[in-house]
């Protein structure tokens, strides 16, 4: 089984090169597809995701290739079919922008339901009354759903809620549709933004990405364009927060400080200190973590994302800390595994309570999704001992390649093959 295996090495030091953002790629990659033409996509990490998109792309005609340069070049014109595979579209969240992308162009697409990290709820509610509002009809099978519109025409929709996925899927829906499309109550995010400022170097006609109205008018042709996708705020963030566990200094290069304000401010609250430069962020570890409380909420606010590598923070901070989880209040997979290591963490509708500081040990942990993995790494940094965390697949989704990233940071991390002998002992291979 592929593990990762960290060792007690706190005292980081090191800069970090931001590759470009996953959340912002896997709506790039499924809007260059509007295009009549060849669109090239620059900075797109080479991360679990993507790969499956390739494999799908392959199997509907949609040609995807990476240069040499690492450029990603987007040639839709040969799509055959809008029928993906059930299993390749289930095995990531966001297969659903490509409904989004193709509807208009094709009138029929079909998709497995969106699979992705587990939170126990992620409705897609919103996505489908979007669609629906503009024309679209859907059924639902037990693996996949059909999306079909013989017209998709623009439509007046407010939101019940902020969502980006579902905000990004109706721009891709509305950029080809008939007529005018308004979104009321759209989300923010710097990915809605970076997706519309590609569909507009399309030849799309979007305005008010950034705020929470959007309009689009539809066209009817597309261009293609280069276009080179934002700095992952994630990835970022939580190389800033591991300053703050591991203690020492690190530098995240080629980002984009706006993008972290929430993040930024949370950390001074806490005790580190933060340098803004143009493009890159230096966080130092203050002499002693203060408690604090977070909230996560939509951009601006604390990212969700962050929630997590933010826990691990919070058990090194001395006194009591509370972190309410506003966007996925079951958001907590990473607790259990942070007590396992001797944290003190209990959950509560949605809240945890984190008091500190703990004295972590190296255990056994799994991680069922990406930044709790995260979370965990940071934990095994400061924790005595050995740390093993499983799942690393899930991980592997968003980060190229975690464990360089973090050994040029000085930490003692590597992947290994693990095997569990009869007494629950391991033994082990480098990869
Ligand atoms: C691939 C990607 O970009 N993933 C990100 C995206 O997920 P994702 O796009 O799935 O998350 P959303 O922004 O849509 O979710 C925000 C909130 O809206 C709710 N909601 C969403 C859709 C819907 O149809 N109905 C509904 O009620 C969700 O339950 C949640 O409470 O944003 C999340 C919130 O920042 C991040 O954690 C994910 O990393
Ligand atoms: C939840 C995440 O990813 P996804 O929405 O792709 O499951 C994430 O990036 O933290």
């Amino acid at each position: 089984m592929k593990a990762i295996r960290v060792d007690y090495s706190p005292g980081v030091k090191g800069t970090v090169h931001i590759p470009g953002a996953k959340n912002s790629s896997l709506a790039l990659l499924a809007a260059a597809c509007l295009s009549d033409e060849v669109v090239t996509l620059q900075g797109i990490p080479n991360i679990g995701d993507f790969r499956v998109i390739c494999k799908m792309g392959e199997e509907v005609g949609l040609k995807i290739e990476r240069d040499l340069l690492g450029d990603v070049h987007i040639d839709p014109t040969g799509i055959h079919s809008t029928t993906f595979d059930p299993v390749k579209s289930s095995s990531f969240r966001t297969a659903y922008y490509f409904v989004g992308a193709l509807l208009a162009k094709y009138g029929k697409v079909s998709v497995g339901y969106p699979g992705g990290d587990d939170f126990v709820s992620r409705p897609m509610d919103q996505h489908i009354k979007a669609f629906e509002m503009m024309g679209a009809t859907l059924t639902y099978h037990k693996n996949y759903y059909v999306v079909e519109a013989k017209e998709l025409t623009g439509a007046t929709i407010y939101f019940d809620t902020i969502t980006s996925g579902a905000t990004m899927n109706a721009m891709l829906a509305a950029t080809r549709a008939k007529g005018e499309t308004v979104l009321y109550n759209a989300a923010r995010d710097p990915e809605v933004v970076d997706t519309a400022m590609l569909l507009n170097e399309m030849g799309a006609k979007v305005t008010g990405a950034g705020t929470s109205t959007i309009r689009i008018t539809g066209v009817s042709h597309l261009h293609g364009c280069t276009h080179r996708v934002i700095p992952d705020r994630l990835i970022a963030g939580s190389f800033l927060i591991a300053a703050g566990v591991a203690g020492g200094s690190i530098t995240v290069k080629d980002v984009i400080p706006e993008h972290l304000g929430s993040l930024i401010s949370k950390l001074k609250e806490v005790g580190l200190e933060i340098e803004l430069g143009d493009q890159e962020i230096t966080a130092y570890a203050g002499s002693k973590l203060k408690a604090s409380r977070v909230r996560t909420a939509m951009y601006p606010g604390f990212a969700t994302d962050l929630q997590q590598s933010m826990t691990t923070l919070l058990t090194q901070a001395h006194g009591k800390s509370i972190i309410a989880e506003k966007i996925f209040p079951k958001r907590f997979n990473h607790v259990g595994q942070l007590r396992k290591m001797g944290a003190d963490i209990r959950v509560r509708s949605g809240v945890a309570f984190v008091k500190g500081k703990a004295h972590l040990q190296g255990a056994m942990v799994h991680t069922s999704d990406i930044r709790a993995g995260i979370s965990l790494i940071l934990a095994g940094i400061v924790a005595e001992g050995t740390t093993y965390i499983t799942g690393v697949e899930h991980i592997e989704r968003g980060y190229e390649d975690v464990v360089q990233a973090f050994q040029s940071l000085g930490v003692s991390v590597s992947k290994e093959n693990i095997n569990f002998g009869r007494n629950n002992d391991v033994s082990n291979d480098v990869m």
